[in-house]
C-alpha cells in the first residue's frame, strides 16, 4: 500500500516579502496531484507569489518547501534553475525560430539531457496535449491556442514537482479559451506534481482548479474548495467573482440585518451578530411602483447599468443597498429600464442567506 500524500510531499509554503508598498503574506499547501487557483483583484500579489515560488524573488521571511526539498528559508535561496518547476505566462514566450519540437526540447537540454533524450521526450509531451503532428511547426504557423499547448508541454517537459501557470489563457480569444481550458484541464489531470494557477477568470478558476485562494492586498481573503467558496464568500470581491451579492452587517434574532452602510435586509434564515448576507442577482425583481403583497425586502433604488448577457440583462442599482439584478430582456423591454431611471427591487426574504463573518 502506497503512503498517503500530504503538504510534505507536496508544496509547502509561506510567502513573505515586500514588493513597493505592499507587504505580501500568503501560506499556500497542496497536495501532489492538487490545482490551487490563485484569484484576486489587480496589484492583489497574485504573480509576486508565483515569482517568489519560482525563485526569481527571494523571500524575506518564511519558506517554500516542494516534495519536501527546501527552495527558501527566508534566508537562503536556491537559484531557479535549480528548482524542478515549470513555467507558462499568457505570453506563449516560445521561440520564434525554433520548431515546437525543439521549443519543448529546450527545457530538458538546458538541464543537461541529452539531444536524442530530449527531442525523445518533447515528442511525447507534444503528444500529450495532442500536438503530435505539429512537432515540425513554428510558432508562427501554430494557432494561439496551439502556441499555448506547446508553451504547456515545454513547462512540463523538464518533469517540474511544481507547475506555476500565470494567466495561462488570458491572451486567447474566447473560443480558442474554452478548448484550451478542457485541454489544459485534461493534461493536468494525468500530472501529478503540484500545480498553481493565477487567473483572473472565475471560469478558469472553477474548472481547472480543485482549491480556490483569494489575495487581496497581500493578504489571503478566503480559501476552499470551489463549492465552498461559491456558497460562502467572505469578502466583495469573491461576491463579485461568484457573483452574487454580498453585504457585511449585523444580524439580529429577528431576521434583520443592518449592513456596514446603512440598508437593511430581511432574511427568514437568521444568524445573530457580525454576518454576511447574499442575495444571488437572479432572485431581484424590479418594479415600476411600489410592488404589492409587501415583499419582505422592497428598496427604491436608481439605475446605475444595464449590461446585455446573451437572453438576461445585468441591471447595477445604486442608493440604501448597492444591488445586482439579473432580469429577463423582456423585462428590460417591458419597464423601459434606463440608466437614472429609479426602479423599485424586491427579493424575497427567503431568498437572502446568512453566515456567520
Ligand atoms: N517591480 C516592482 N517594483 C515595485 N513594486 C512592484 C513591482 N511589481 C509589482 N509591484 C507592486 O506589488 C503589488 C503586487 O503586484 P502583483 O503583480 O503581484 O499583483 P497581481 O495580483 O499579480 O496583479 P495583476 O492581476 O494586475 O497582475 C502591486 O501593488 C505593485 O504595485
Amino acid at each position: 500500500m502506497s503512503a498517503p500524500r500530504s503538504h510534505a510531499d507536496g508544496l509547502d509554503a509561506r510567502v513573505r516579502l515586500s514588493r513597493g508598498t505592499m507587504d505580501l503574506d500568503v501560506p499556500l499547501t497542496a497536495e501532489p496531484g492538487q490545482v490551487i487557483g490563485v484569484l484576486g483583484p489587480n496589484g492583489g500579489g497574485k504573480t509576486t507569489t508565483v515569482l517568489a515560488l519560482a525563485g526569481v524573488l527571494a523571500l524575506e521571511e518564511g519558506h517554500v518547501r516542494v516534495g519536501g526539498d527546501v527552495w527558501d528559508d527566508g534566508r537562503r535561496r536556491l537559484a531557479p534553475e535549480r528548482r524542478r518547476v515549470g513555467l507558462m505566462l499568457a505570453d506563449s514566450l516560445l521561440f520564434p525560430h525554433l520548431r515546437a519540437v525543439d521549443n519543448v526540447a529546450y527545457g530538458p537540454r538546458s538541464r543537461g539531457v541529452d539531444h536524442h533524450r530530449a527531442r525523445e521526450r518533447a515528442h511525447l509531451e507534444l503528444e500529450r496535449v495532442g500536438l503530435a503532428d505539429r512537432a515540425a511547426s513554428r510558432p508562427r504557423e501554430l494557432s494561439s491556442g496551439q502556441q499555448a499547448r506547446v508553451a504547456l508541454a515545454r513547462a512540463l517537459a523538464t518533469d517540474p514537482a511544481l507547475l506555476l501557470l500565470d494567466e495561462p489563457l488570458a491572451a486567447l480569444d474566447p473560443d480558442t479559451r474554452a478548448r484550451t481550458r478542457s485541454d489544459l484541464a485534461a493534461r493536468l489531470t494525468a500530472y501529478d506534481g503540484v500545480t498553481v494557477i493565477v487567473t483572473h477568470d472565475p471560469l478558469d478558476a472553477l474548472t481547472l482548479a480543485d482549491h480556490l485562494v483569494f489575495v487581496e492586498d497581500g493578504r489571503v481573503t478566503q480559501s476552499g474548495t470551489p463549492a465552498e467558496v461559491l456558497s460562502e464568500p467572505r469578502s466583495a470581491y469573491v461576491g463579485t467573482v461568484v457573483g452574487l451579492n454580498l453585504y457585511a452587517g449585523q444580524g439580529d434574532s429577528h431576521g434583520h440585518v443592518t449592513t456596514v452602510k446603512g440598508g437593511v435586509v430581511v432574511t427568514t434564515s437568521p444568524t445573530e451578530g457580525s454576518v454576511w448576507a447574499t442575495v444571488p442577482p437572479s432572485a431581484v425583481s424590479l418594479h415600476l411602483h411600489e410592488p404589492e403583497g409587501s415583499p419582505r425586502n422592497a428598496w427604491r433604488l436608481r439605475i446605475a447599468s444595464v449590461t446585455m448577457q446573451g437572453q438576461s440583462a445585468r441591471v447595477g442599482l445604486v442608493g440604501e443597498l448597492p444591488l445586482t439584478a439579473e432580469v429577463t430582456l423582456e423585462s428590460v423591454t417591458a419597464l423601459g429600464l434606463q440608466v437614472g431611471q429609479e426602479v423599485w427591487a424586491a427579493v424575497k426574504a427567503t431568498e437572502v442567506r446568512t453566515y456567520p463573518r
